[in-house]
């Protein structure tokens, strides 16, 4: 494991709030991933995780707040992200069915090819080299990934596993700093999300940081070197795993006990007391009509 002090921050996301209309799905997060770390965020359904991944990869504008990435701001534009340095896999497999397993890898590398569009209709000699490149590079995370001779598969073919796993490659093909990953075990079996652990703990060997959300708890307390829980889009706690783990405010989100100043107890009480009020002044007036 590594400590949370050991590496320098490499993404750090300060005061991120996000509205739509009424609804605050993120409210003033913190979050801080450090180099080579793999820190899990979990929190129950709706909890605000997805947004805020959203958030941090420029897919959504936070309403309130800042994201940088090596001390640089980030622009709420998903491929200037990407450009610097972070890649991300979604909670729905998004693949181009219809294009092999090698040609879905090149596509995510094409933020890091510096060919522009007239060098790629010419196909000149720095296109070529640029092509031949990327395309080792490519069988080099189709090796990684475990999806080794299946480069002229068309991904639509691929059981679901290894859909999985091609989306991870794809986004290595960024050759990002950060990878995010949105419950990649999602719909695995166990003996697949168990090769999903070792595949997430080698992309950290290569010197990649990982954020991961999952509802899988022995995936994230195995994995993990640092926790952060959202519940009803606030950060409810965070820290080292066995922290996290025996922490009774997270046991109570997850089972759904109340627990002192838990998110949403106040308006909870609120209605409550309205409730009670009501009822009272309700028996009051039946008692004077009688
Ligand atoms: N584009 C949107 N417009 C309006 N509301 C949204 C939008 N995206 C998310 N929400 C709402 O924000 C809240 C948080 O949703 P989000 O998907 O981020 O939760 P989550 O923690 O990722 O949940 P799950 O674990 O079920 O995927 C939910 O109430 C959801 O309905």
């Amino acid at each position: 494991m590594t400590t949370v002090a050991a590496t320098p921050p490499l993404l750090t996301a300060t005061g991120v709030t996000m509205r739509f209309g009424g609804l605050t799905a993120v409210r003033s997060c913190d979050l801080t991933v450090h180099e080579r770390q793999i820190v899990g965020l979990i929190g129950p359904n709706g909890a605000g995780k997805t947004t805020l991944f959203n958030c941090l990869t420029g897919l959504y504008t936070p309403t309130e707040g800042t994201v940088t990435y090596r001390g640089t701001r980030l622009p709420a534009k998903p491929h200037l992200v990407t450009q610097a340095g972070i890649a991300r896999t979604f909670q729905n497999i998004r693949l181009f069915p219809s294009m092999t397993v090698l040609e879905n890898v090149l596509v995510g590398r094409h933020t890091r090819t510096k060919e522009g569009l007239f060098s790629a209709l010419l196909r000149g000699p720095g296109f070529r080299r640029a092509e031949t490149a990327s395309t080792q590079r490519a069988h080099e995370l189709l090796d990684f990934t475990g999806l080794h001779g299946k480069a002229d598969h068309l991904a639509r073919n691929l059981p679901y596993g290894e859909q999985r796993k091609l989306e991870i490659a794809r986004a290595l093909a960024s050759d990002p700093g950060l990878l995010l990953l949105d419950e990649p075990t999602a719909g695995m079996n166990p003996q697949e999300t168990r090769a999903t652990e070792r595949l997430v703990l080698a992309i950290r060997d290569q010197g990649v940081a990982v954020l991961v959300i999952e509802h899988d708890m022995r995936f994230i307390f195995n994995l993990c070197d640092h926790v952060a829980v959202l519940v009803q889009g606030e950060k409810l706690v965070e820290g080292d795993p066995r922290t996290v783990q025996s922490d009774e405010r997270v046991i109570a989100a997850y089972l759904g006990t109340p627990y002192e100043g838990a998110p949403g107890q106040a308006e909870a009480s609120e209605v409550e007391a309205a409730e009670a009020e009501a009822a009272e002044a309700e028996a009051a007036e039946e008692n004077e009509s009688r």
